[in-house]
This record gives C-alpha cells, sequence and structure tokens, in this order.
C-alpha cells in the first residue's frame, strides 16, 4: 500500500477514501469539504449523553437487576431442576420463591469465598508481575494514548498448568468447582457487585484520567454502564484489562475443564458434546490471549466505561453464564449421532475462522496505517478525522474492503456461527442450554446500533461515507 500522506498547510481537514493515490485526490477535494463542517462540532462522542430522557435511563439501567436473577435463575434451574427453567418457574408458582431459594439457593461459605480472594488476588500478582511485550490502545476522547502490558496468554498457561498440577499431585480435587458452585456463585457475585460499587466510588474519589470520565445524569445508569473510561490503580495496573482478560476469561475453560472431570466422576465415562463444546470455548479463549493486543481497539477497552456492566459481568455472569453448556453437560448428558457432532462443530470452527480473518484484517490496517494486503490486494479506507475535547485532531482509519466491505459488522456473524454451534453441540432443547445464542444475538444487534451512534458522534460526515460505502450493518441482503 502507497503511504497517503496529507500535508496540514495544504488540506488541514481533507480525508481519503481511496485505493490509490490516483483516487485519493479527486476524493479528497469532496472530503475537504465535508470536513470542514465537522471540525467545528462540539467533541460529543464518549461523552454525557445529554439527549436521553431519564425515563430512558433508568430503563436502560434495568439489567443491574435483570442479569443477576438470570444468573440467579440459571444456577437454580441447574442446581433442582434438570436445568429446566420452566420446571423452576412453576415450582416457584406453586412453592413460593423462598422455600425454592431455601432448598437450592446459593450459600455463602468460607472454602468458596477464600477461594475468590485468592482467585483474584493470583490473576491480579499474575497481570502485574509477568513480563510482556507493550501495546498501545485507542486514543480516548480527552486525547490519552495508553500502554498496556500483554501478558495474558502466559496468564493463562501458567493458570492452567498449576491447576492440572494441583490436580495430578492429589492436592486439588478437579471436580472442585461444580462441588462447590454453590458457594463460588455467591462469592463471584459479592465480588462483582464490590468491584462495580469500588469503581463507582473511585470515580468520584479518585479519578485516574477525570475529563474522559462520562456522567448520563442518572446515578443508577453511571453505577451501571460505569463512569471511568480506563480506571488505573497507580500507572500501570488497568482494573478494564485486569477484569475483562484475567479472573473470568481464564475462569471460563477451567469451569469447563472442571465440568468434564465431575462429569467422569459422576458417570464413569466422558461425553463427546461435552469435549467438543469445550474445545470450542477453549478456541475462542485462547484466540483471545494470542490476539491479546487486538483486544485493546474494541469497543470494550477503547469505549465502553467502567461499571457493574464490565466488573460484575467479567467476574459473575462470564463464569456462570458462559458455561452453561459445559454445566449442563456436567450434570445431565445427552447423546447425538456423530454425523450431528461433526457436522454442528464444523459450522463452529467455521464461524471462529470468519470471526478471527475479520477481526485480524482491522487489526492488521490498523496497525500498519494502511500499509496491509486485504485479500491479496492493498486495503482501501477513510482517513477519518476526528477531535478529542482538547481541541486536537486525529485521524483513524476506516477499512472499505475485504470483509468489511462486505459489511459493517462481518465478525458478529462469525461470532454468531460460533455461539449458535456452541449451544447446538448439547443436543437439548433446554432453553437454558440456548440463553447463550439469544443473549449473543440481542448483545451483538444491539452494539451495531451503539457503534453506529457512537461512530457518527465521532466521525461524522466521514462515517456517513463509511455507511454509504458499506451499506449493510451485519448481513449483506438482510440488515
Ligand atoms: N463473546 C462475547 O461476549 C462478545 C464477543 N464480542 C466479539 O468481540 C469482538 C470485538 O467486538 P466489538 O468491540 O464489539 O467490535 P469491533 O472489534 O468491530 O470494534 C468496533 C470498533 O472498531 C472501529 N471500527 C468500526 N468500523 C471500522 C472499520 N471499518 N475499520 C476500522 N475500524 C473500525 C470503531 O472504533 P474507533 O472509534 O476506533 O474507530 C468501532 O467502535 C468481535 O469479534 C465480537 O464478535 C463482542 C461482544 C460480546
Ligand atoms: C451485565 C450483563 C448483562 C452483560 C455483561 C457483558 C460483558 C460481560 C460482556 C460484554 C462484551 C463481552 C466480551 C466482548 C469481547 C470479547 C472478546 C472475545 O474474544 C472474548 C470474550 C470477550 C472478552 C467478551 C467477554 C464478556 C463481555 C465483556
Amino acid at each position: 500500500m502507497r503511504r497517503l500522506h496529507v500535508t496540514p498547510s495544504v488540506e488541514p481537514f481533507s480525508i481519503a477514501a481511496t485505493v490509490s493515490l490516483k483516487n485519493y485526490r479527486r476524493t479528497s477535494r469532496k472530503n475537504s469539504r465535508l470536513a470542514h463542517s465537522t471540525s467545528s462540532k462540539r467533541v460529543t462522542w464518549g461523552r454525557t449523553c445529554d439527549h436521553q430522557s431519564w425515563l430512558r435511563t433508568l430503563f436502560w439501567s434495568t439489567p443491574v437487576v435483570i442479569a443477576p436473577m438470570l444468573a440467579l435463575s440459571c444456577f437454580l434451574a441447574l442446581a433442582g431442576y434438570d436445568g429446566s427453567l420452566f420446571k423452576l418457574f412453576a415450582a416457584v408458582l406453586k412453592d413460593g420463591l423462598l422455600p425454592v431459594l431455601h432448598t437450592h439457593g446459593p450459600r455463602i461459605t468460607l472454602r468458596a469465598m477464600a477461594a475468590i480472594i485468592f482467585w483474584l488476588a493470583f490473576q491480579a500478582v499474575l497481570y502485574h508481575y509477568l513480563p510482556g511485550p507493550s501495546n498501545t490502545g485507542q486514543r480516548t476522547p480527552a486525547g490519552h494514548l495508553l500502554t498496556y502490558r500483554m501478558n495474558g496468554l502466559l496468564a493463562w498457561v501458567i493458570t492452567h498448568v498449576a491447576f492440572i498440577a494441583l490436580c495430578y499431585l492429589d492436592l486439588l480435587d478437579p471436580a472442585f468447582i461444580p462441588r462447590n458452585w454453590e458457594g463460588l456463585f455467591a462469592a463471584m457475585n459479592l465480588a462483582g457487585f464490590g468491584l462495580s460499587l469500588i469503581a463507582y466510588l473511585k470515580a468520584y474519589l479518585m479519578p485516574t484520567h477525570p475529563e474522559d470520565r462520562k456522567f448520563s445524569g442518572c446515578a443508577l445508569y453511571d453505577f451501571y454502564m460505569g463512569i471511568e473510561l480506563n480506571p488505573r490503580i497507580g500507572d500501570n495496573f488497568d482494573l478494564k484489562l485486569y477484569t475483562n482478560g484475567r479472573p473470568g476469561l481464564i475462569a471460563w475453560t477451567l469451569v469447563d475443564l472442571s465440568n468434564i472431570a465431575y462429569h467422569y466422576q459422576i458417570h464413569r465415562h466422558t461425553s463427546p458434546s461435552l469435549i467438543l463444546v469445550t474445545i470450542l470455548h477453549g478456541i475462542y479463549v485462547l484466540d483471545f490471549f494470542i490476539n491479546e493486543a487486538w483486544y485493546l481497539r474494541t469497543i470494550d477497552i477503547a469505549h465502553d466505561h467502567y461499571g457493574f456492566y464490565l466488573a460484575w459481568g467479567c467476574l459473575t455472569w462470564v463464569p456462570s453464564m458462559y458455561t452453561l453448556q459445559t454445566q449442563f453437560l456436567g450434570l445431565y448428558p445427552t447423546s447425538a449421532s456423530p454425523v450431528f457432532l461433526i457436522l454442528i462443530f464444523s459450522i463452529g470452527i467455521a464461524g471462529y475462522a470468519l470471526f478471527r480473518s475479520v477481526n485480524d484484517q482491522k487489526d492488521r490496517v490498523r496497525r500498519s496505517d494502511g500499509k496491509a494486503l486485504v485479500w491479496g490486494k492493498p486495503a482501501e479506507f477513510i482517513v477519518a478525522k476526528y477531535k478529542t475535547s482538547d481541541g486536537a485532531e486525529h485521524q483513524s482509519l476506516l477499512l472499505c474492503s475485504g470483509w468489511w466491505g462486505w459489511s459493517r459488522h462481518a465478525n458478529y456473524v462469525g461470532d454468531l456461527l460460533l455461539s449458535f454451534s456452541m449451544c447446538a453441540l448439547v443436543h437439548t432443547t433446554s432453553l437454558l442450554v440456548w440463553f447463550y445464542i439469544i443473549f449473543m444475538a440481542v448483545l451483538l444487534v444491539h452494539r451495531c446500533l451503539r457503534d453506529e451512534e457512537r461512530g457518527q458522534a465521532k466521525y461524522g460526515v466521514f462515517w456517513e461515507e463509511y455507511c454509504r460505502r458499506v451499506p449493510w450493518r451485519l448481513m449483506p441482503g438482510i440488515w
């Protein structure tokens, strides 16, 4: 890819929606006119959502209550009702909630509390002390460019080797997690709520970058979606990357492995479905750690603020809800034909390949400043200008070729195929097992809309040009 230099003194706000230098000159004249219209705009992206009514804001805060209730329902259904949410609701209607909670509800135990405290501390130590290459994230609305140390893969390997070694030496029961699930679930919730509260108070009392805070005007919404963008302890301990990328994600594969052991201890055989789901989960989690620097350029790190959504979400929702398939299979074996398993597993692998290829294209283009090949050809992109609140002007590349010319979120299509496969492999109609794909579909469709709003506020006319060139949000011809 030839480098496209825009000399500020000649065309201070020009953009290029181009593949080559030839096209660049033509489009930049048009784009510079467009750019002048955005450059004078107030910086609104990543800022207060002052256009929202309080009723709307309150409505969007309801997951603070709904998500823990959903997690509790799934816990109860697995603990006492054959993994059936319908049986659970029938029991609650018949006997009342309190007796159901009394018989099957989570319990705070000292052992589980100690295990969760140890787990969080152990992951914090690995996060802080393990070596790894440094990478910078995306520029924040206030203009900060933060550095992160990428040592997640090492942390994942050390944790799993330690777990296997402790089990091998008979110092730990490999089925420790499902056997202590009622206590662990309660302790994870306490930790998740506790960390969310700490994040909320820290945002007022000791903010890391006060100019990057976002206030909605509704305390509950601020607690839910977060105030600080990148809260840190000291200069280097990034609370968001630690929470999102360590205790929850590493627990995901550990919970799966422990459920395989539990299934084996109870039934004296292994389940092909359980192994295949664990392999898909393992690929997904390992992919995250192998490509950790890519994660710095995703919505979670670059745009989402740090509150209950991420803190409780990663400490409780991920280990308890993202593992529902293996928890179910650990307790209730199912059977499926080899042809079915091979077909569904192949769909999962195809979904993963799409997910990785799309994410990789964007990452390579952004990291190389556009000097990358996409599907064997020089990348096509829009050089989109935006302003930070300090008044400085910056630019980002919006890729428009390869998968990113096919739809604006082809990576979500791959993820949805993979999620479908993770659920279908269990071979049951139990709603609880299918919850993951339903959640992912809602989350990713909502993300498409959210990202659009934010892209428009950040890039203005450049975003409009991008949407004109790549009209489909998710699936060409459908949406
Ligand atoms: N398992 C799970 O629970 C979930 C998994 N995921 C997966 O995580 C991955 C990351 O998801 P997510 O962060 O939502 O989305 P993306 O990785 O697609 O990142 C979106 C950001 O990329 C930038 N961007 C948008 N369009 C372009 C473009 N054409 N060229 C270059 N940059 C662009 C924008 O940021 P900027 O401001 O920098 O321009 C935008 O905010 C996805 O693969 C998704 O499937 C996502 C959610 C949940
Ligand atoms: C409170 C709840 C209703 C919602 C909590 C949601 C969060 C726990 C999740 C939202 C986005 C999720 C993720 C995004 C991208 C990821 C990359 C992928 O490669 C691995 C998984 C993940 C880190 C994933 C983890 C959970 C979320 C943060």
